[in-house]
This record gives structure tokens, C-alpha cells and sequence, in this order.
């Protein structure tokens, strides 16, 4: 070198961006460089030419006229980016509105406006313009806007709706290729680069408010945007505060104007960045106590050929998603999201419940997906939440969910959460999906075989993928569930009517359990009996035609139905002992091989019987709402059935619909005030028919 500072040329052909080099420059070497600039036709002497120690054009072609330089000099074009605060006026602008792009060079021109494509602009229509080169100028009335990034002379005068972006300052890695040209410390690299976060900063709030439903923003914008949820503060070597954003002003109820220039380590001790400092090593996402706050806080140091140039702070405050975790943890308790079963609340000594127990507990031990089978009460879900507490996955959440009990219209945003203002009635803030609140658990998919077809396609969608898009929302929500799901319906037959998605059955049935039912397993009614007038801490003793009516029925509700007849029993019998006498209807009934037809033709025949004598759908409706009441082993009465019905009927076309029904043995009805109820012979057809549809 011919100096002490190294002597850097600067050749451009505007004064403009002559001096926006010269003062980029400036703020990152301070005066450790010599400049000397040349714009426009200035001639360059050779001597100048091998004085200087760094050339720096806006374009290679600017060399071709002048002197040529010494092969030992490097020559950088540098690169350019765009003043992001000039930026706010194009995001404005509606997709496909027509932008005339008018600069000096053709290269200038493609140059910029593939770098604001490449920021996100690639809605809107750009048409390039040099004057006085062939491309052409179109007439006014297909123009929008007239753009440039200075040199609005250039624009011709009968465009009156003009952008100016600015001109385009110096690309930060040209900065740091001069640095390292030049063999030069970069004390105020961190300036430069605290200058740009903030700009970023900015830009990024800007982006907020304007470009929210734009789904073209580059990674780069996503990033800005980001960090303007982020209070940032950035460093020197020393730790000297250069630059805070207003969200760290806000968050860290301190002023920018008096942080400035102080150590981070006196403003904020908490932070404890002299160990990024000195190892040099990026701490990211630490938890960190800021007066009453949590703060989740990221270190990054700057760091260019070894030299650590300071330190990017970034953090957020997480108080209120600690509180919002307890309080879900709280409502998750409340709501079910816990277990209530283990594998010891799996009673049965039959051999095909000692067997499944074990395989269950195989199957947790596995990430699977799980498909139980089994009619209803059978304990399906039993099974799922003892598979659940005995994964990996028992400190996450158990989050159920019923397709019976879910409208068409209501599952999807249920299951996937939807953003704010995505429908009317949507909740400010919006609201997180069954799914999201599964993450890192299991999620219980229930009657999964109710599903309507438009679910099995997103469900199919989000098990292949493993992440969810709210309802309205643009993201795409990483989950880590583990999916259990179950039904009493027969899938394939589903797949075969074309009402079950085959392609969804397969990631479904990887894993598959089938609970028998409990007429199958009779070795299990008498312990199942003894353990819930345990758990009642009642005793009752049972005659021996009770115990052999017990073990004859059909328990079409299986378990949930032995249960509540040990709740019925309780009540009923006198003394503890249990006679026939005691037993509830249907099992008495079911005892009666003349009153219970046998399948399947008989089932067959009453289904033909109430179809000539009415609308089956009619009749199926009355059986499922009370097929609902005697899972609470209700009675109901004539009036808040009809309530209960879908489309209401007159009361003479209740009574008659009842009468067949009745005489069909699928209903008892009792006297008024005893009401209806379903038989064992009614839930019997009622499955088959679900079965059908
Ligand atoms: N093996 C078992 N040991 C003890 N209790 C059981 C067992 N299986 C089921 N139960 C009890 O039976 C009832 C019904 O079980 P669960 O809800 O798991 O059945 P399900 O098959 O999921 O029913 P549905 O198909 O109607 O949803 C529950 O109250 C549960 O406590």
C-alpha cells in the first residue's frame, strides 16, 4: 500500500450514489480510509488509478473508457440492496397493479426489480423502461405507477404518480469485502449492521400493518417480520449498546436515547453477555428472569475472519406464554386432557382381555398410529388413555375427540383452530385446534368412522404431513401427536359403500386392537360386577338365575351398560340380595327367547315392517336418541323425545311411530310416568342399521 490508509476509488456515474457510498463508507471505516470519488464523465488518471488500493464501481462497464489499473489492485462492483424505508410505498399497492420501472441502465433496471421480486413484490406487474434504449414506453393509461430508485428526471414527465424508492444503498457483504480487502478491523461493523437491523426493524412493522394477507413474502421478509416481534438490541465488541428497537424500548421499559453507548452489561446484568462475548459461542433461547418478567432471550455474536464485532440481542417477552402454559395445564385438567385410566383400570380376567392388555401395553411402548376396534362401551377408550399413560408421551396432553358429537360445519375448525376473522363469529385472537393442543401427546380420535368424508381428506392430510393450517390462516403448524383412533363401525364395509376413505383406513389401521364384546368374554361380567360395586363400596349378592340371566344376555352396550345396571341394582334391590325380580326390563326380556327374535332375518323383517309403515329414518332417529337415554339409563317421555328429534313431529305421528316400535319389541313403554326406553332387541337393530348407512 502507497499509504498509511489504504485509498479506496470510488467510481460511479451519478453524484447521488457517489455520496451514498461515500457516506456508507464513512460510517463503517470512520477515517481510517481515504476516498477519492469520481461520477459522470470525470476523467481518471493512470496515476490515480495505481495510487488507489481498492477500486469500487456501480458497474464494471464504468472501467471501459478509463486508464487501465494495475493487475495487484482488486476491483469490487458492489453490490447493492434497497433502502428498506422507502419500501412502505409499494407494499400499498394492490397485486397486478402495473409499475413502469424507469432507470439509466437496462442491468440497473432488471437488477432492481428482480431484487424486489426477490423481497416479496413478485405481485406486482413491473414493466422496465431505460430512455433512449429500444425498450418500449407504454401509453400512460397502462401504467400505474412510474418507479424508480432516484433519477425521477429520468421518468417521463406525463407520468404523474410517482414512487421514488430511493437510491440503493451499498449490500452489507460489499462492506465486509472491502473490510477484508483492505486488511482493516471493522470497529464499526456493528454500527453499520445495528443501522440495518433497525431499518429491518422498521421495515418489518411497516410489513405488519400492510402486507398481512400477502403470502409472498420471501423468507427475508418473514424473518424481518419476526424480529419485530422481538425487542433487538445490538452491541459492539465492548458491549456498548448501539442500537435498540422500540419493542426492546418497550418490553425493557427503557429509553433508546439513554441506553445508547452504555454497556449492556451495566444497563442489563441480567443478560450476562460477557460469556457470548468472550466464548464467542451464540446463546440461543434462554429463559432469563428480567425483573418481574420472563424474558426469552438469544445472544448472537457478529463475528467477520475471527473478529467478534459485537452482538445481536434479541428476545422476547414469554410472561404471558408461562402463564398461558399454567393456565392450560390448569383448564387441561378441567377439560379432560388428562388421563383417568392405566392398564390397572383394565378389569378382566377372560383370556382375550388378559391378551389384548398385554399387547396394548406393546403397542404403547411403540409411536404408532392405533386403530381400536369394538362395539360401543367396550372400552375402547379406556384402552387408548391406559396406551396414552403408558408411552413416552404421559407427561403430554390426551386430548379426545368425538365425531358423533361433532357438526360438519364445526369439525374442521375445531379440529385445526382457525386465525382471527377467518368466519363470522371467529374469536378475537383465534383459536387453537384439538390438534394443536395435542402437541407432544396423543390425540384420541373417536368414532372416527362418523367422520364426514371432507375431514377423512384434511385428517388424511395432516397424518401424511404432521402439521395443520388453521382455518383462514397462511402458516403451517409443525404437531407432534400420536393418533389413536377408534370405531364400532365395520370400515371396511364403509370403504366398500365408498363413505370410508380406503387411503385414510390404511395410515389408520397400522396398529390394530379389537376389544371383543362382552358377551363374548362372559369370564369377565362377574369380576367386572365385583369391581364396580367396589368401587361403590357396595356388596350385593346375586341369585343364581340372576347370575346365569347376566351371563345369557347380549349386554348390547356392553360395559358402559354393565355398569349402570350395578348403579340400577344398587338402587333396586332390597337387602343385598338381587332377585329376578330386580333385574331391569330389557335383560328380562332379552332372557325370553320368544320375545327376542333371533338374527339376522327376524332384524331383517322389522326393518322391512317399519319401512311400510313410515320413513325408517324416522323411526332410527327415536331409536338413537333413545338408545343416548339408556346409556344414562333414562326413560323418556313422549314430549322430550319429540323435542329431541331433528324434524319435529305431531304428536299422533309419535304415538304411532311408537306403537310400531313397540309392537316390533325394538321399545318398552311403560306408563306415563315411567316413559320409553329402548330395548336390547331396539339397540340391536339400531347397530345394524347404523352399520347399513
Ligand atoms: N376393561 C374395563 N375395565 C373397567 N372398566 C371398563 C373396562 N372397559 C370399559 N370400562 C368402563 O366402561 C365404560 C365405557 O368405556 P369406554 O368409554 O372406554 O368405551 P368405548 O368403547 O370407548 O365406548 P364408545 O364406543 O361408546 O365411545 C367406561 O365408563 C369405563 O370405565
Amino acid at each position: 500500500m502507497t499509504n498509511e490508509k489504504p485509498l479506496v476509488l470510488l467510481i460511479n456515474n451519478l453524484e447521488t450514489i457517489s455520496h451514498l457510498f461515500v457516506n456508507s463508507l464513512k460510517l463503517f471505516f470512520g477515517d481510517r480510509i481515504q476516498m477519492e470519488a469520481h461520477f459522470g464523465l470525470q476523467p481518471i488518471t493512470q496515476e490515480q488509478m495505481n495510487q488507489a488500493d481498492l477500486i469500487l464501481l456501480s458497474d464494471i462497464k464504468l472501467l471501459d473508457d478509463q486508464p487501465k489499473p494495475p493487475a495487484h489492485v482488486p476491483i469490487l462492483v458492489a453490490r447493492r440492496t434497497i433502502d428498506l424505508n422507502n419500501l412502505d410505498r409499494l407494499m400499498d399497492l394492490k397485486p397486478g397493479t402495473r409499475c413502469l420501472f424507469v432507470s439509466n441502465t437496462l442491468e440497473m433496471v432488471e437488477g432492481a426489480i428482480e431484487l424486489l421480486r426477490h423481497l416479496g413484490f413478485a405481485h406486482l406487474s413491473f414493466i422496465p423502461y431505460v430512455p433512449g434504449t429500444s425498450t418500449p414506453l407504454p401509453k400512460k393509461e397502462e401504467v400505474d405507477y412510474a418507479v424508480c430508485h432516484g433519477l425521477p428526471e429520468l421518468i417521463p414527465a406525463h407520468f404523474d404518480r410517482i414512487i421514488e424508492l430511493g437510491h440503493r444503498p451499498l449490500d452489507l457483504t460489499t462492506i465486509f469485502d472491502i473490510a477484508r480487502l483492505l486488511d482493516l478491523s471493522p470497529e464499526k461493523a456493528n454500527l453499520y449492521t445495528a443501522e440495518f437491523i433497525s431499518d429491518f426493524v422498521r421495515l418489518g412493522r411497516k410489513l405488519t400493518n400492510s402486507v398481512r394477507n400477502e403470502r409472498q413474502l420471501n423468507e427475508k421478509l418473514e424473518s424481518v417480520l419476526d424480529a419485530v416481534h422481538e425487542g433487538i438490541i445490538a452491541t459492539d465488541a465492548s458491549g456498548n449498546i448501539t442500537v435498540m428497537n422500540a419493542e426492546a424500548e418497550k418490553i425493557l421499559k427503557l429509553s433508546t436515547h439513554e441506553s445508547i453507548g452504555k454497556r449492556v452489561q451495566d444497563v442489563l446484568p441480567e443478560f450476562q453477555v460477557h460469556m457470548v462475548l468472550e466464548s464467542h459461542v451464540e446463546a440461543v433461547n434462554q429463559l432469563t428472569p428480567f425483573r418481574n418478567l420472563y424474558l426469552l432471550v438469544s445472544q448472537v455474536p457478529m463475528m467477520l475472519d475471527g473478529h467478534v464485532l459485537g452482538l445481536v440481542i434479541s428476545f422476547q417477552d414469554v410472561t404471558k406464554v408461562q402463564q398461558l402454559e399454567q393456565e392450560i395445564r390448569k383448564k387441561s385438567t378441567q377439560l379432560g386432557l388428562m388421563t383417568k385410566y392405566s392398564f390397572d383400570h383394565i378389569i378382566g380376567c377372560s383370556p382375550s382381555t388378559q391378551a389384548n392388555r398385554l399387547v396394548a401395553m406393546k403397542l404403547a411402548e411403540s409411536d404408532f398410529t392405533i386403530l381400536i376396534t369394538g362395539e360401543n362401551g367396550t372400552g375402547k377408550e379406556v384402552f387408548a388413555q391406559a396406551i396414552h399413560q403408558h408411552s413416552i408421551r404421559r407427561d403430554g396432553p390426551f386430548v379426545p375427540v368425538n365425531f358423533a358429537g361433532l357438526t360438519e360445519s364445526l369439525v374442521e375448525s375445531e379440529l385445526f383452530g382457525y386465525e382471527e376473522g377467518s368466519f363470522t363469529g371467529a374469536r378475537k385472537g383465534g383459536k387453537m385446534g384439538l390438534f394443536e393442543l395435542a402437541h407432544n401427546g396423543t390425540i384420541f380420535l373417536d368414532e372416527i368412522g362418523d367422520a364426514p368424508l371432507s375431514i377423512q381428506a384434511s385428517l388424511l392430510r395432516v397424518l401424511q404431513e404432521r402439521q395443520v393450517m388453521r382455518v383462514g390462516g397462511h402458516r403451517v403448524i409443525p404437531i407432534n401427536v400420536r393418533v389413536i383412533a377408534a370405531t364400532n363401525r365395520n370400515l371396511v364395509e364403509m370403504i366398500q359403500r365408498g363413505t370410508f376413505r380406503e387411503d385414510l383406513y390404511y395410515r389408520l389401521n397400522v396398529l390394530p386392537l379389537k376389544i371383543p364384546a362382552l358377551r363374548d368374554r362372559g369370564e369377565d361380567i362377574m369380576v367386572l360386577i365385583n369391581y364396580f360395586l367396589q368401587k361403590k363400596n357396595k356388596v350385593l349378592t346375586f341369585s343364581p338365575d340372576v347370575e346365569e340371566l347376566l351371563l345369557k344376555y347380549s349386554w348390547p352396550g356392553n360395559i358402559r351398560e354393565l355398569e349402570n345396571f350395578i348403579h340400577y341394582a344398587v338402587v333396586i334391590a332390597e337387602g343385598n340380595r338381587v332377585e329376578l325380580c330386580h333385574l331391569p326390563e330389557q335383560i328380562l326380556l332379552a332372557a325370553s327367547s320368544a320375545t327376542m327374535p333371533s338374527e339376522p332375518e327376524d332384524l331383517e323383517e322389522t326393518i322391512d315392517f317399519l319401512s311400510r309403515h313410515g320413513a325408517l329414518h324416522e323411526y332410527m332417529s327415536i331409536l338413537q336418541i333413545l338408545a343416548s337415554c339408556s346409556k344414562r339409563q333414562e326413560r323418556i317421555g313422549r314430549q322430550t323425545l319429540n323435542a329431541l328429534l331433528p324434524v319435529p313431529m305431531t304428536d299422533a305421528q309419535i304415538r304411532q311411530r311408537l306403537h310400531y316400535l313397540s309392537r316390533t319389541g325394538c321399545i318398552e313403554v311403560g306408563n306415563k310416568k315411567q316413559g320409553t326406553r329402548l330395548s336390547a332387541y331396539g339397540f340391536t337393530l339400531l347397530e345394524k342399521w347404523k352399520a347399513r348407512v
